[in-house]
């Protein structure tokens, strides 16, 4: 048995490393287009920051784990092909803004109907609309060198930060498909640390819509708890007391309750977005606006966070210093796609607040192209004005201490450990008074902070939205 998986990604490249070191036996091939991407693969600096990772890639690489550009020579060689590419929301034509752009995906599907000889089993590793193991089929039928093929589905739920331990002990691995001897052979190389009793088997279309189905019920908490945390503050009900107390029934469970500036993360909108599209390609109106609410709700809540911090401050940050402490979309990881932290800064620049940013993964380079794009319009031209914003008013630090340094106000919006053990009495004499904190996280300790004398607003606590 041979494997190789079609893109090096958050997904690709872990997931893979996982399967071929738990599998010493069986060569895995990560490949990619993006050669910088794969050199960074081959190298000490991983492309991805994951706690684990480093550890893991070392022990596999160069032993049954390899990373390369060469598509065609890994599809030819390998019996089970991982698809694990990118699969965005459309920015053009029909369901521009809500259905997948599935453009990678066929691309991947004609690439392997074209190189592919005898046999293959071709693995849905990326999140999909239901029904798109039709399309691949399809392509897949075409093949001119006379190959035949199995497709099963089998999505990631891996999150980002613990993407180590949740392929390590994952929950549940789902595998959905047609033929029972494909089935097999992939929940064979599960098996070898998974135990069989959380190897579920479905069909192809109830594995490609629990996908979004899962990730749509997550992010519907947040919005939930985020939609209480408004109401909260303008009833002095503490956000955080509620969701103890709510979670302490069995049956809403504690998980995922907690508060924030609203998520982000590649995949929760897009998801959305596309069970929302989906939906109304099915003409279920109803359906479709229920579950695109999560997402309305999530935008209200980082624009409210933004808001309030104006509002707070006297209702004007212009040429008022802001420390940005946290950039990526959660902590552990060095990813910002869909961060809230972009949207919070780019509607605070747009008040001409000065942004001092710091995070501890995330490098000053991104972090600018990030909030250029934010600034654009849907065709992506960025005005003038917008374009000296980023230039002009955003710096970006190696420290928390050096970012609140002379600033008015600190604003979390990541929730990395190292911001609750900083020293609050050295950095209050570093700024203007009154200093204000915004935890758009809840992680610092708030009577610490009240004692030190900061003026300090947190998400569904008395203070942002009264
Ligand atoms: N990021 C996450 O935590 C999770 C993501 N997913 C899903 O997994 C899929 C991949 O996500 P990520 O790994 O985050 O994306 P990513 O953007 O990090 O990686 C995708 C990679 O595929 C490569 N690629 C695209 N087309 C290619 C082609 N034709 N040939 C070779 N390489 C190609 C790209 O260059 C890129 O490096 C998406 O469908 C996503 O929804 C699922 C669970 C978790
Ligand atoms: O398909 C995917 O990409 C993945 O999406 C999420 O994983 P991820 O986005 O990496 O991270 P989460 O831990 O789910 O957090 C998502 C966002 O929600 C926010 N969040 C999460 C939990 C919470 O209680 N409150 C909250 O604001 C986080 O800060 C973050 O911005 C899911 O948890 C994974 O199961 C799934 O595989």
């Amino acid at each position: 048995m041979k494997i190789c998986c079609i893109g090096a990604g958050y997904v690709g490249g872990p997931t893979m490393a996982m399967i071929a070191k738990q599998c010493p036996d069986i060569p895995v091939h990560v490949v990619d287009l993006n050669q910088a991407r794969i050199d960074a693969w081959n190298s000490d600096e991983l492309p991805i920051y994951e706690p684990g990772l480093d550890e893991v890639v070392k022990e596999a690489r160069g032993r049954n784990l390899t990373f390369s550009t060469d598509v065609d020579k890994a599809i030819a060689e390998a019996d089970m092909i991982f698809i694990a590419v990118n699969t965005p929301t459309k920015t053009f034509g029909v369901g521009a803004g809500r259905a997948a752009n599935l453009e990678f995906i066929e691309k991947c599907a004609r690439r392997i109907a074209e190189v592919a000889q005898g046999h293959k089993i071709v693995v849905e590793k990326s999140t999909l609309p239901v029904r798109t193991a039709e399309a691949v089929k399809r392509i897949l039928s075409s093949a001119n060198q006379g190959a035949t093929f199995d497709v099963l589905s089998n999505p990631e739920f891996l999150a980002e930060g613990t993407a180590i331990e949740d392929l390590l002990n994952p929950d549940r691995v789902l595998i959905g498909g047609e033929s029972e001897a494909a089935i097999e052979a992939l929940s064979d190389v599960y098996a070898r640390w998974v135990p069989k009793t959380q190897i579920l088997k479905t069909n192809l279309w109830s594995s490609e819509l629990s996908k979004l189905t899962a990730n749509a019920f997550l992010a519907q908490r947040v919005s939930s708890i985020n939609a209480i945390s408004a109401l909260c503050e303008a009833t002095e009900a503490d956000v955080d007391e509620v969701a103890r107390a709510i979670g302490m029934d069995s049956r809403i469970g504690p998980k995922f309750l907690k508060a924030s500036v609203g998520f982000g993360g590649s995949c929760f909108q897009k998801d959305i977005l596309n069970l929302v599209y989906l939906c109304e390609h099915f003409g279920l109106r109803e359906v479709a606006a229920y579950w695109e609410q999560v997402v309305i709700m999530n935008d209200y809540q980082k624009r409210r966070f933004a808001e309030g911090i104006c509002r707070t401050m006297f209702s004007t940050v212009s040429d008022k210093k802001i420390a940005i402490w946290g950039f990526a979309f959660k902590k552990d990881t060095n990813d910002t796609r869909e961060s809230a932290a972009i949207y919070v800064c780019r509607d605070l620049l747009r008040e001409r607040a000065r942004l001092a940013i710091y995070d501890p993964q995330v490098p000053e380079d991104k972090m600018r192209f990030d909030l250029l794009a934010a600034m654009g319009d849907l065709s992506g031209t960025v005005s003038d004005i917008d374009r000296k914003l980023v230039e002009n008013n955003v710096t970006v630090v190696h420290s928390a201490e050096a970012a609140a340094e002379e600033a008015h106000a600190i604003a979390v919006l990541t929730e990395w450990d190292e911001f609750k053990s900083l020293d609050f009495k050295k950095i209050i004499e570093t700024m203007k008074a009154p200093a204000f904190v915004f935890d758009g996280r809840n992680v610092l300790n708030r009577a610490m902070l009240d004692e030190v004398g900061f003026e300090t607003i947190g998400i569904g606590k008395s203070g942002i939205g009264g």
